[in-house]
């Protein structure tokens, strides 16, 4: 058994917090680097260059690259022999982005109540977290800051089995385009087909994490995501909606198995405000 202090656990989720929130990741800051090249519409070259000048800022100054700082979203893979001792895992991250969005000014996002008060938490707590037990003795924290604007444009549909794969397409590229300016594209598109209802959208926000360029490990799977993102750049809607022909930046699969009577689909949309990272302890 390898003993982990809630204290260290709450340090590092702090740190990690403010700097996802400052920081986009080096592989979506390449993928619009190497987009502004591909992207036809002048306005929209003009665009990534602002994007990518908003990320330097942010960096550099240290504040939150976006406004919306989004719902903090945790995968944790715990190992089985990590003894957590001194309080419990999921109080220490809630602390850690507590303490993250106070010392790190960042806009409070999240509202208590979802229908009647709509009551603003005031420190971005509680936050979403999917627990994993794995072997080993190491816990894994991945984060993501997920915003409004971009998940209020993502769907999930229950598709028949005879609807195919050609269905399945066609629910995605739908998303897409109806996501159009107001998700702030470029995107990163998560997908999750298969599981259950909700299993399926939980996949689609998982394969939100893989690094851009980064291909499913099944080749049919990967031909899949190569099609749907030429398919989605044919769509026209460009960098923020103003037309163009980079919409996204990568899609990304997950699968699972399936109930014979059922083809879950869900398409999670990432703006580009694409904050995410991952550290082990
Ligand atoms: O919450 C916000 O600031 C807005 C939102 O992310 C949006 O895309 O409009």
């Amino acid at each position: 058994m390898r003993e982990i202090h809630v204290s260290e656990i709450v340090e590092k989720v702090k740190n990690m917090v403010m700097d996802t929130e400052y920081n986009l990741p080096e592989d979506f800051i390449k993928s619009l680097e190497t987009a502004k090249a591909f992207e036809e519409s002048p306005v929209g070259r003009e665009i990534i260059e602002t994007i990518l000048e908003n990320a330097k800022v942010a960096s550099i100054e240290k504040v939150a690259y976006c406004q919306d700082t989004g719902y903090p979203v945790f995968f944790v893979e715990v190992g089985q022999d990590v003894h957590i001792v001194g309080g419990n895992i999921k109080d220490a991250i809630n602390e850690g982005v507590r303490l993250a969005t106070r010392e790190g000014y960042l806009r409070a996002s999240i509202a208590f109540d979802p229908v009647f008060e709509r009551r603003n938490t005031g420190d971005n707590t509680p936050a979403l977290i999917y627990f994993d037990i794995v072997p080993g003795d190491r816990i894994k924290i991945k984060f993501a800051a997920k915003g409004g604007g971009s998940e209020n444009q993502s769907k999930q549909a229950m598709l028949k089995p005879a609807d195919g794969l050609e269905g399945i397409k066609k629910f995605i590229l739908k998303t897409i385009a109806n996501a159009g300016p107001n998700a702030c594209p470029p995107f990163t598109v998560g997908v999750g087909i298969g599981g259950t209802f909700d299993y399926s959208a939980v996949l689609a926000k998982k394969a939100l994490f893989r690094p851009i360029g980064d291909r499913h490990p099944d080749p049919a799977i990967a031909m899949l995501e190569e099609e749907l993102l030429s398919l989605a750049n044919q769509l026209g809607v460009g960098p923020l909606g103003f037309g163009g022909t980079v919409t996204a930046v990568d899609v990304k699969i997950e699968v699972a198995p399936v109930h014979i009577a059922s083809l879950p689909v869900a398409v999670n949309i990432q703006c580009h405000a694409n904050r995410h990272s991952e550290i082990e302890i």
